[in-house]
């Protein structure tokens, strides 16, 4: 018989804010916690939607189970007739990677930015409608994050008014386009261009690849899958692909112009619009990503946080009402809150970091349509920064949530597993972490170089402007209380980040040649990067803070959540903070102690900061992290769903189990 019983309904008694409030904080506005709840709870009672046996299918099966999905959401969105912001909903809690999240994430987008307004009329309304279904083809077997150094060619060939796009080496194959191995009927493929005998860099070109009547390749074209990649379910249902041209020829009217075009006479002209608009695309994806990034922490928060307030180990001075010992929730070891409150506090600094990101992004593309390209380097700073903090921090994270869970978090019907594989190559995609913190870091030393020209930093740079202030300011705090002010707060991380941004832009004077010094100073560089994407996020939750927010307790245990997030940080970069002296020894162990506190002040109120992520059981698919927090019945009844339990003996004990017992048998006789 189900178990009906709340285990969590104690845990949940000793909230001390409004839950419900604190749900429309976490999704934005009533009206979206409204939307989301509702077709959340569509998706979680459709079985077509159903995901429980993902981690034991083959490729193959899995593959084709994917396919089955996504053309079931389509079915569905069509059949309810979804609006756009219901269609978003939907596709995030089916929760399955299939090749439309690069059609309409990547795809679409690289259309809408690049393509000229009749380019966009004629192809929009065909990828809209997935008449086409497309792939966005930049990365090479050989190039990934060096995108000038592409080497697939796309020459003019003015005699017949064509581009002939050609590989012309293994190594310019296109490598890991999502959708392209299996489906993708067209591609927006980054090429060299070439006109009148001269080459023009880097463009986007609209090519079919495949047949619309019998989905055959196109000739001249070599497509497939690139093969397995990390972890079981996760990435492989999608159909990352290989493609390779050989003399392909494409109307010239299918470059995206929108930036530059060859007329008719093969003449390449510019336009007034910065170049960097080709790669728009990525920045509205690392832009997502930001968002994706609080999502998947939030979950293996919500997992970890749900089983620990379950979990029990080891004994204890309580008694149940009956006077029995019962043993310590492990939620209640202060090792593990300090492990998981301060994930717990990441995930809601992520979420309004990605919010205000969106904004920011939105605010970028009003002033594009007007010409104006000024806030485009802050804009791509932000996102590429942005982008390998969280997702750095939340990869790391959904490990570390795993640990909290001990050996449950291992089994697959965890979540766990999973999540991390499918999230993990966030740190590469859309640009590599690293690589993406050196494009930070070369706009933040321009920034530093144009303050003696006298030119004021704006935006998420305005704190350099203070550089005299920031470099001489010491911090205050002489108590751990003291240590409760968002603002000595925001001084201490700006101290540091400017103190170790100046220190590299001193350093770098010292070098004759300017590349040679960026590339022997790279490891600071990337440092001082971090610094600053910190000053952002914690000035981004500081700015939530000060909104007007509802709800009893709500704003208190924002504002613990946000020193949490900002005093869990020093205490990991605590090297960085005393190096530049921002604040000393003594102030840093004050900054323990009042973290000690701060997570006496979360513990009441654990499960009902998770539970505000509202997220359903079919979305969270974990044992561990189930609203009702009855665990081991569940964990139970999975193990008996396995494959290798469906028999008692198991297949292969005749050939290769018996033989061995025998043999031993035998010696043993001898
Ligand atoms: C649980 C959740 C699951 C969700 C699952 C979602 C599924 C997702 C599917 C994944 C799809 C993935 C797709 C991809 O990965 S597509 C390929 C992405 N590739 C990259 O990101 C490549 C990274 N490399 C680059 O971006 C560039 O090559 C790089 C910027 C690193 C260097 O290029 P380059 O050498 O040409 O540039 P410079 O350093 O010389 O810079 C020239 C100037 O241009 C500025 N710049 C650079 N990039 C941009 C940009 N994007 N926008 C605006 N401006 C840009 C740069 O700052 C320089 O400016 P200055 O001259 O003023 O200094
Ligand atoms: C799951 C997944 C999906 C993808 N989907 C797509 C897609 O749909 N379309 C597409 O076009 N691409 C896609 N990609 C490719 C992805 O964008 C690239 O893998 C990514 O940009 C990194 O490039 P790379 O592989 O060349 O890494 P590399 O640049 O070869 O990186 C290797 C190492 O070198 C370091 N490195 C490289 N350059 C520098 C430097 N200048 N300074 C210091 N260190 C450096 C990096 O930090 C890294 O440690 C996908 C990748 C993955 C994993």
């Amino acid at each position: 018989m189900e178990d009906t019983v709340d285990h969590l309904a104690h845990e949940r008694s000793k909230a001390q804010f409004n839950v419900e409030e604190m749900k429309i904080i976490w999704a934005g506005s009533l009206h979206a916690l409204q939307v989301s709840d509702r077709i959340a709870k569509l998706v979680a009672s459709d079985p077509g939607f159903g995901k429980e046996n993902r981690a034991v299918l083959s490729r193959k099966d899995l593959f084709k189970s994917a396919l089955k999905k996504a053309a079931y959401v389509w079915k569905r969105i069509n059949e309810l007739g979804l609006s756009e912001e219901e269609t978003s909903w939907l596709r995030f809690y089916v929760d399955e990677l299939a090749y439309d999240y690069v059609h309409w994430g990547m795809f679409v987008p690289a259309i809408k930015g690049s393509a000229t307004e009749e380019q966009q009329n004629k192809w929009l309304p065909l990828a809209n409608t997935m008449q086409i279904i497309g792939t966005y083809a930049q990365t090479e077997l050989g190039h990934g994050s060096n995108v000038r150094g592409l080497e697939t060619t796309a020459t003019f060939d003015p005699v017949t008014d064509e581009f002939i796009i050609h590989s012309p080496t293994l190594t310019s194959s296109k490598w890991w386009p999502g959708g392209l191995g299996k489906v993708a009927t067209h591609a927006v493929v980054y090429a060299q261009l070439i006109t009148d005998g001269k080459e023009y860099g880097v463009n986007g070109f609209l090519v079919q690849i495949r047949s619309l009547d019998d989905h055959f390749p196109l000739p001249g074209i070599t497509v497939g899958d690139i093969g397995m990649k990390f972890g079981s379910g996760a990435f492989n249902s999608m159909d990352n692909g290989v493609l390779r041209f050989d003399r392909v020829r494409i109307p010239r009217n299918q470059m995206l112009m929108r930036v530059s075009k060859v007329t008719r006479e093969g003449k390449y002209v510019e336009s007034n619009i910065p170049k960097q608009i080709i790669y728009g695309a990525m920045v509205y994806v690392r832009q997502t990503i930001v968002a994706d990034a609080s999502i998947a922490l939030s979950r293996a928060v919500c997992i970890a946080t749900r089983y620990s307030a379950v979990r029990r180990q080891f004994g204890s001075p309580q008694n149940d009402q009956n006077g029995n010992g019962i043993e310590t929730q492990v939620i209640d070891y202060k090792t593990q809150q300090s492990r998981l409150f301060p994930l717990l506090a990441s995930a809601y600094a992520f979420r309004f970091v990605g919010e205000w990101l969106k904004w920011l992004y939105t605010d970028l593309i009003q002033k594009l349509e007007g010409n104006d390209f000024s806030t485009l380097p802050e804009v791509h700073a932000c996102t590429a920064g942005l982008k390998s903090l969280t997702t750095s921090a939340a990869a790391d994270g959904i490990e570390e949530s795993r640990k909290l869970c001990g050996g449950h978090g291992y089994l697959s019907s965890s979540g766990l597993p999973e999540l991390y594989a499918t999230f993990v190559p966030a740190c590469t995609y859309e640009g590599d972490n690293v690589v993406l913190l050196l494009q930070v870091s070369r706009f933040l030393m321009k920034t530093i170089s144009q303050l003696q020209s006298g030119k004021k930093p704006t935006g998420t740079t305005a704190y350099i402007g203070h550089v005299e202030h920031l470099i001489q300011c010491g911090c205050n705090v002489k108590k751990a209380e003291d240590w409760l002010n968002l603002c000595v707060i925001l001084e201490a991380f700006e101290a540091r980040a400017i103190r170790l941004l100046v220190a590299c832009a001193e350093n770098l004077t010292k070098f004759a040649n300017p590349l040679q010094g960026f590339s022997e100073l790279s490891p600071d560089l990337v440092e001082a990067a971090v610094a600053h994407c910190q000053v952002i996020v914690v000035s981004k939750f500081i700015e939530k803070l000060q909104q007007n927010i509802q709800g009893i307790g709500v704003k208190q245990l924002l504002e613990t959540l946000c020193y949490i997030y900002s005093l869990n940080l020093i205490h990991k970069h605590l090297g960085d903070f005393l190096s530049t002296r921002s604040i000393t020894p003594k102030q840093a162990s004050l900054a323990s102690d009042q973290l000690r506190s701060l997570y006496a002040k979360v513990r009441p109120n654990a499960i009902a900061l998770v539970d505000a992520f509202n997220y359903t059981d079919h979305f969270l698919g974990s044992v561990l992290g189930s609203y009702d927090g009855n665990v081991y019945p569940k964990l139970y009844e999975e193990a008996w769903k396995d494959p290798l339990n469906e028999s008692v003996v198991p297949d292969g004990y005749h050939e290769n189990i018996r033989p061995v017992l025998k043999q031993q048998l035998q010696n043993a006789r001898l």
